[in-house]
């Protein structure tokens, strides 16, 4: 049994924030691997401005080097962009896997939008990583009016495995302030130099075009 945290997002472009997060939560909540979602497309963001994605998965391989996280593209192979929709079809694939759902608190504060969110919470135990500026409006967010009661302390946290569903922790970490909102402002094509990339998901083998 491997214990893996899935931190999903569109990683456009990912950076150094999702691996300072991903290993902090490696290490608090006992994780053997995270596995950092590229999203083929985010159900509430815009198209325009969002990279390929063999550009943002090849990009995310990198900022994941020498790391326990395994960047895959495999909601574009599940046919799957709703988080509940992965999240199931991810347990049907991997029943030998326990899974975690790991987020920062910016998307709590949007969860209560998500198709499904108390089912994904009935799915698997959830880690919200605090996040500059956002740690009020996600612990105010609608979603947290119901998930309060299912909250556990943090010196649990590696406890996870054993947790009754629902079941959410807050964990703080240094604040880290950077973003792909901030990057694609520096330089808005930063995926140039992957424009000929055919790049292989390090999960399924397959190559992603
Ligand atoms: N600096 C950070 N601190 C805490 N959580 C973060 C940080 N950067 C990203 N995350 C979390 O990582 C996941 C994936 O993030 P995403 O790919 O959207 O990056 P982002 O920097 O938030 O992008 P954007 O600025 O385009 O919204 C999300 O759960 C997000 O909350
Ligand atoms: O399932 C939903 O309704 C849903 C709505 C918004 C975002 N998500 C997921 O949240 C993750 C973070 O997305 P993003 O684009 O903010 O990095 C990513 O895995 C998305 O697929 C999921």
């Amino acid at each position: 049994m491997k214990r893996i945290g899935l931190l999903g997002g569109s990683f456009n472009p990912a950076h150094g924030g999702h691996r300072a997060i991903s290993l902090f939560a490696a290490k608090t909540l006992r994780l053997d691997e995270i596995w950092w979602l590229v999203s083929p497309g985010n159900p509430l963001k815009p198209k325009t401005g969002m990279a390929p994605l063999p550009a943002r998965l090849a990009h995310a391989r990198k900022v994941a080097r020498r790391t326990p996280i395994r960047p895959t593209a495999i909601e574009a192979q599940l046919g799957t962009r709703y988080t509940i929709d992965s999240l199931k079809a991810l347990r049907r694939r991997y029943p030998r896997h326990r899974f975690l759902w790991l987020m920062g608190a910016d998307n709590l504060a949007q969860f209560g939008q998500w198709r499904d969110w108390r089912g994904i919470a009935r799915t698997m135990p959830i880690a919200v990583i605090a996040r500059p500026g956002y740690d009020k409006a996600a612990r105010g967010s609608p979603a947290m009016s119901w998930l309060r009661r299912f909250v556990r302390p943090a010196r649990q946290s590696a406890d996870w495995t054993d947790w009754r569903l629902p079941a959410l922790v807050l964990l703080r970490f240094r604040p880290d302030p950077r973003s792909a909102t901030l990057l694609r402002q520096a330089d808005p094509l930063w995926h140039r130099e992957y424009s000929e990339t055919r790049v292989r998901d390090p999960l399924t083998r397959r190559m992603i075009v």
